[in-house]
């Protein structure tokens, strides 16, 4: 831990963005941070610029005491963020000095701890198995013995907003006796998430009115309220709030770190990040959830990737006037894009914006942009899934230009003759497809013949053979990406397939769809336009 300013001070005092995704968020279902896992972690939101990281609760479990341990040994340098250790309370009856909970959050070397006491009665009669005088003693001696050793110390009184509710008096008391210890925050916990936001606020008003004391939240989101309970207790005086990266944490989560940043900043104006930090809110929320392996929420707010995607054809008109009109902040502020998204809900609007982002002009040509929406609309009714297909919907744009005002689309640099697929099922049980094509490319005829795992397989591997000699870039193109859905009595037919197939050249990716009632037909049209385009990008489209 190197940093320039005086232990357990972040830089701006007066509003604390303390993060528990090390402590909080590991107790999420499905997550298990490695030590090495932990230290990314940190260092991410360090660079972000949070306040605080709460890095787990040293003495508990093994790998949050060596989290510390490596951390203080300089594995951690953090710019930023202040390290926390977590824990609990002595025990009852124990002297806080020689209790080695207590002895190994000293031993974290943290300069920051947070400690979590019990302040609803019923927890402290029948969880703890004390009475309310005990409890309050358990929290001042704690707190005032890590103070006196040079701790920084924060207060997580659990179970606040239930207690408060049942018995305010004994909820009051554990603030006093933290505040007595020498605590500099004491935090609301809403710990069973089942407030809700204008209770909470006056919750929170009542008790900084009452207690004079600085005031921090915590809120799990066990009603889908963790962000907007967060909000609304810093609105009502809260100067320090606790969040998680993505929103993960116990049960239903905690309240998400890129929501309560993004409304702090956004729409209240609040500076707790760093200059430019706000516009690595996307980048950094998408490298933790890979940190913890758990698929980024394509419709987190601020920060998933649909976060600004636009699909009805009446939010894309009014966007074409102004994109402000139909989103909320722009998108840049937390490092996000706006997307345009293709569908059967599209409309002129939407394929002139997607024409847009994709290189095809189509402002200025209104018969092709009619042309091209209805093809859409059709081809979706009949199955065709344009909205991940960027590369199938950029040709099918393309050549509506090229047909209604002939610009040259260009021919792409094969045609197909035919093509055949068998399985041959071999007596030692094994399946081998086998496909055979016939092209025409570079003004010869080729035939072709290729083995696969799978008839898919054995097609593109033919074809490969049949183009590469003529096509050198096929070589760098691969296949990274097959997906099939069945769409069975789709539109009252029989079963269609489509097949979306994402291809690669190590620089780009591109998606391309093709829909038929038989899969390897469906794949073929698919197969077809990855090459295509890519023969587009590779200037080897023939005039
Ligand atoms: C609301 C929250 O999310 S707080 C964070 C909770 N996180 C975790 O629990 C994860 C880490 N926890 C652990 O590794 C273990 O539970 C430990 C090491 C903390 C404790 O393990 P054990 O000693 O085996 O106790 P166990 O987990 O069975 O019970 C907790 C004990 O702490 C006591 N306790 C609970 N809260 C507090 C508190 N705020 N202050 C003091 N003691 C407390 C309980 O009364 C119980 O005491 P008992 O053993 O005398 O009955
Ligand atoms: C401290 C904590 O995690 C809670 O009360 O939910």
């Amino acid at each position: 831990m190197t940093r320039t300013e005086p232990a357990g001070t972040p830089l701006g005092d007066d509003f604390h963005l303390y993060d528990t995704t090390l402590r909080d968020g590991a107790q999420r279902e499905g997550i298990s941070y490695s030590v090495a896992d932990k230290l990314a972690v940190a260092r991410l939101l360090d660079e972000l610029g949070v306040g605080f990281i709460e890095g787990g609760w040293p003495g508990a479990m093994p790998k949050d005491t060596e989290f510390f341990a490596r951390a203080a040994a300089g594995e951690l340098t953090l710019k930023h963020a202040v390290l926390v250790a977590f824990g609990s309370t002595r025990k009852a009856g124990v002297k806080a000095a020689e209790d080695p909970q207590v002895r190994a959050l000293l031993d974290s070397q943290a300069p920051v701890v947070t400690l979590v006491a019990k302040s609803d009665v019923r927890h402290i009669e029948r969880a703890l198995r004390v009475d309310v005088d005990e409890a309050c003693a358990m929290v001042e001696d704690t707190v005032s013995f890590l103070v006196g050793e040079g701790r920084r110390v924060f207060l997580d009184a659990e179970h606040f907003f239930d207690g408060y509710a049942y018995d305010p008096d004994t909820a009051l008391r554990v603030l006093d006796a933290a505040g007595r210890g020498g605590a500099d925050v004491v935090v609301l916990c809403d710990t069973n998430g089942g407030q809700l936001p204008l209770g909470l606020a006056e919750t929170v008003r009542e008790v900084a009115d009452r207690t004079g004391l600085r005031l921090g939240i915590h809120c799990q989101d066990d009603t889908s309220c963790a962000v907007a309970n967060s909000i609304a207790a810093v609105q009502a005086g809260a100067t320090h709030v606790q969040c998680t990266a993505n929103g993960y944490g116990e049960r239903a989560g905690n309240a998400d770190l890129f929501a309560v940043t993004g409304n702090l900043v956004a729409k209240l104006g609040m500076e707790v990040l760093p200059s430019g930090g706000a516009a690595e809110l996307t980048r950094v929320s998408h490298a933790l959830a890979e940190i913890a392996n758990i698929a980024p929420d394509t419709h987190q707010a601020y920060v998933g990737s649909s976060a600004f995607a636009h699909k009805a054809g009446l939010h894309a008109s009014a966007i074409k006037v102004d994109p402000l009109l139909y989103n909320h902040i722009d998108p840049a502020l937390v490092g996000n894009d706006m997307r345009v998204l293709v569908t059967e809900m599209a409309g002129k609007a939407s394929l002139e914006l997607k024409g847009r982002e994709l290189g095809v002009d189509l402002a200025g040509r209104p018969e092709a942009l009619t042309n091209a929406v209805r093809k859409v609309k059709d081809l979706e009714a009949e199955g065709w899934s344009f909205e991940a297909a960027d590369a199938s919907l950029e040709l099918l744009l393309r050549r509506e230009v090229a047909g209604t005002d002939g610009t040259p689309l260009g021919e792409p640099p094969f045609t197909l003759e035919s093509y055949r697929v068998v399985l041959d099922h071999r007596p030692d049980g094994e399946v081998i497809a086998e496909a055979t094509v016939k092209v025409h490319v570079g003004g010869e005829r080729v035939i072709a013949t290729a083995e696969g795992n799978g008839p898919v397989n054995a097609l593109d591997a033919a074809l490969r053979q049949a183009l590469l000699p003529h096509l050198s870039w096929l070589d760098s193109v691969e296949l990274s990406d097959y997906k099939v859905r069945i769409l069975v009595n789709h539109q009252g037919t029989d079963a269609v397939t489509r097949v979306l197939i994402e291809s690669s050249d190590g620089e780009q990716e591109w998606t391309t769809v093709g829909v038929h009632e038989n899969i390897v037909e469906a794949s073929w049209l698919a197969l077809r336009d990855a090459i295509v385009h890519k023969s587009l990008r590779a200037g080897t489209l023939t005039p």
